[in-house]
């Protein structure tokens, strides 16, 4: 896969991309990331890339011409197939689904917002536009990150064999089971004894049952987008019948 990271800011991306799996997943060759500085597609002086709001109003706008500019030049270097994706709060709400159909994609160009957001004659441009969360934040950029940490975990290949396969319980949709290691008791907190039973069986159960009562009382609207066993159901039924501990 290839990804094109549009912004004004490619130096934020130097940490977080040179380390961890994207850095194994480049060196595999199955991914391939580049980024383009937004300012290099202005044609006046000051390479300005951002005006006063039509209608009037605090902040900024990003000018239309050099996001548009960047984004047809940036499609031209390669043939595949692209998905361009403007990061933006206005945008669907991020998930596993999303990741999951993004990660199918040949090549993406994810596009990074600044100051108050785009002149919206640059959605004519654009493919999809997504959102990764509902709280206001500086930039796209941190967007863009989660979005490629996201998708080539999801990428053959990139995650090691040894690697945690998350997406077990997360392709369930559920909360994750409580995770214990050595020490066996920890300051008094003991491990639970199914864990240590070697009862492979029964600790399946258990966790299962546990990704239950763990989604039912933090995040109950994630189990609408789960396939419930009769035994899950037995379960949440008991969870809401036992008494508040
Ligand atoms: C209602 C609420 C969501 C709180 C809201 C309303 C109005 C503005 C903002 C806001 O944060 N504007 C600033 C910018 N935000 C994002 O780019 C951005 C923010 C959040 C998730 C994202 N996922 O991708 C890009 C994202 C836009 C241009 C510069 C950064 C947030």
């Amino acid at each position: 896969m290839r990804i094109d990271i549009l912004t004004l800011f490619p130096e934020m991306f130097a940490g977080p991309f040179s380390e961890s799996i994207l850095k194994r997943a480049a060196e595999k060759g199955l991914l391939e990331i580049h980024f383009h500085q937004i300012r290099d597609y202005t044609h006046d002086k000051h390479h300005v890339v951002d005006d006063t709001p039509y209608g009037g109003g605090a902040g900024m706008v990003m000018k239309p011409e050099p996001v548009v500019e960047a984004i047809e030049s940036v499609k031209r270097l390669s043939d595949a197939e692209s998905r361009t994706i403007l990061l933006s709060p206005s945008g669907k709400l991020f998930s596993q689904g999303i990741a999951a159909e993004l990660a199918l994609k040949s090549r993406l160009i994810l596009i990074a917002g600044h100051y108050e957001g785009f002149d919206e004659r640059v959605r004519s441009y654009i493919d999809d536009e997504i959102s990764i969360g509902d709280y206001v934040l500086s930039g796209g950029e941190l967007p863009a990150m989660v979005i490629v940490d996201a998708v080539a975990r999801l990428i053959p290949g990139v995650l090691g064999c040894g690697e945690s396969h998350v997406e077990e319980s997360h392709s369930q949709g559920l909360l994750e089971y409580p995770h214990y290691t050595r020490p066996p008791e920890f300051r008094g907190t003991p491990v639970p004894a199914i864990l240590l039973s070697g009862n492979h069986a029964e600790i399946a159960k258990w966790r299962r049952k546990e990704s239950l009562k763990r989604t039912s009382e933090r995040r109950p609207d994630m189990l609408a987008g789960v396939a419930l066993s009769k035994a899950d159901r037995k379960t949440l039924a008991e969870l809401n019948s036992e008494p508040e501990a």
